[in-house]
């Protein structure tokens, strides 16, 4: 097993200064994570100087791989003509057309710094559009760190509304909650809400819940309600929006009246992005006097996010993303294969174009002691040479070729026969 001493002692420095030595919640690991000294293509090396494939690719939005050449000169040229100003910038223009062009449901766009923020503006923008106070959300779904979505966020499929420690009732009382793929159960909730409801937003391909894509029904369903009682639809396609030209909801053939963006639209930069319905992006128009809703950023729309957007969409060509989608496939049809070869059963590999999520069985330890299986089998791959989430989230890179896959492969071969080792037999 590689070493992890320089990881361990920059871990005892960082818990000095940081609550849990953490900044995401995402990244801890006990009892330390593992520190990156450099990243390139489908690579990282860590501070101990051991090399491994990257197929978590920072929570999927490195779309990209790491410092791709093309990515990196845009960033290093605008950083050279200044990192942000007081004023727009041409890139600014060029990136809002290039990402409205994808799309014909994309008629305004507006930029942030996160998609926790995109997601924050869209849904005061869909408040503020409709004048009305609720907003409902799936069941387990994750929208990032905004208090409004930070309910029912876990992957748990309870109806019981449970929220993030400390938010109040004034905000988790406007947040209804809506099963998944689940069309009469969501209407019935729904219904009971019509006149209150600004907006339903959805993730249509939600990872926390396991990562399986919206039905067809269930999205006829809620596009018909929102149509009916002038709901905004939003799409929350952070992490779902590479599986298609224009994103998750196109794919799925529905339209919905907000996207949210981020992650791979800037392939690694920060970015957030929210984009739809001109009728209902005005609310942020400043051209008239005061906007209905103001909302400003330090960073919206800074030049070096912008140029890395620009080169990143202009990297993701449609042969491009069926290349790494034909890879994806392929990679999760490799792990069904692995584990059901190497392991008791129990597992499931789910995902749609380029990414995947491995989800166990509720496991035994051979001690007898209840494990999670797919947290043992994060933790063998990063022995074998391989990152993906602790969660099992993962996918592949435009960085990747065929032989990286293979790679995977023989990791994830070796990481399912520990994990074998390690469950009561
Ligand atoms: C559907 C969706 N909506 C909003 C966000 C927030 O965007 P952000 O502020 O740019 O991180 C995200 C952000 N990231 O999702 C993955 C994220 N969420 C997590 O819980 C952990 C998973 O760790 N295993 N890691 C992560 O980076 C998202 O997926």
């Amino acid at each position: 097993t590689a070493s992890t001493v320089a990881s361990a002692e920059l871990n005892r420095r960082a818990r000095a200064v940081m609550p849990g030595g953490n900044s995401r919640t995402a990244v801890y690991s006990s009892p330390y994570p593992i520190y990156v000294r450099y990243g390139h293509g489908a690579r990282v090396v860590d501070v101990d100087g051991t090399e491994r494939l990257d197929f978590l690719n920072n929570s999927t939005a490195l779309i990209h791989g790491h410092a791709h050449p093309t990515i990196v000169r845009a960033v290093a040229e605008a950083a050279a003509r200044g990192t942000s100003f007081g004023m727009p910038t041409e890139t600014e223009v060029a990136f809002a057309e290039a990402l409205t062009a994808r799309n014909e449901t994309f008629e305004h766009v507006r930029f942030t710094s996160t998609g926790t923020e995109a997601v924050m503006m869209a849904v005061q923008a869909a408040r503020a559009h409709t004048l009305r106070p609720k907003l409902a959300k799936i069941a387990g779904a994750y929208h990032g760190a905004y208090d409004a979505t930070a309910i029912n966020n876990d992957g748990s499929g309870s109806l019981i509304t449970h929220a993030t420690l400390g938010i109040p009732a004034g905000v988790s009382d406007n947040t209804v909650i809506i099963p998944f793929n689940d069309p009469e159960g969501a209407l019935e909730v729904l219904g009971r809400h019509a006149g209150e409801l600004a907006a339903i937003l959805i993730d249509p391909l939600p990872w926390r819940i396991g990562l399986v894509p919206a039905s067809a029904e269930y999205l006829a369903a809620l596009r018909g309600f929102c149509d009916e009682h002038d709901v905004v639809l939003i799409s929350d396609e952070v992490g779902s929006f590479r599986i298609g030209m224009g994103g998750a909801i196109a794919e799925f053939g529905y339209a919905a009246d907000l996207t949210v963006l981020g992650k791979v639209i800037a392939g690694g930069m920060p970015i957030g992005a929210v984009t739809g319905r001109r009728d209902v992006m005005a609310v942020f128009d400043p051209s008239a006097g005061s906007p209905p809703l103001p909302h400003s950023g330090s960073y919206n729309a800074n030049p070096v996010s912008m140029s890395a957007g620009l080169a990143s969409l202009a990297l993701l060509t449609s042969d491009e993303m069926d290349r790494i989608n034909g890879l994806g496939a392929d990679v999760r049809d490799r792990m069904r294969q692995i584990l059901a070869d190497h392991t008791p059963g129990g597992w499931t590999v789910n995902g749609n174009g380029s990414l995947f999520r491995v989800l166990g069985p509720n496991a035994t330890g051979a001690d007898g002691r209840p494990v999670n299986a797919v947290n043992l089998l994060s933790r063998a791959l990063l022995r074998h040479g391989v990152h993906i989430g602790d969660s099992g989230l993962g996918c592949v890179s435009t960085a990747m070729e065929p032989d990286d896959v293979d790679a995977f492969a023989r990791a994830f071969t070796a990481a399912a026969d520990d994990v074998r080792a390690c469950l009561a037999q």
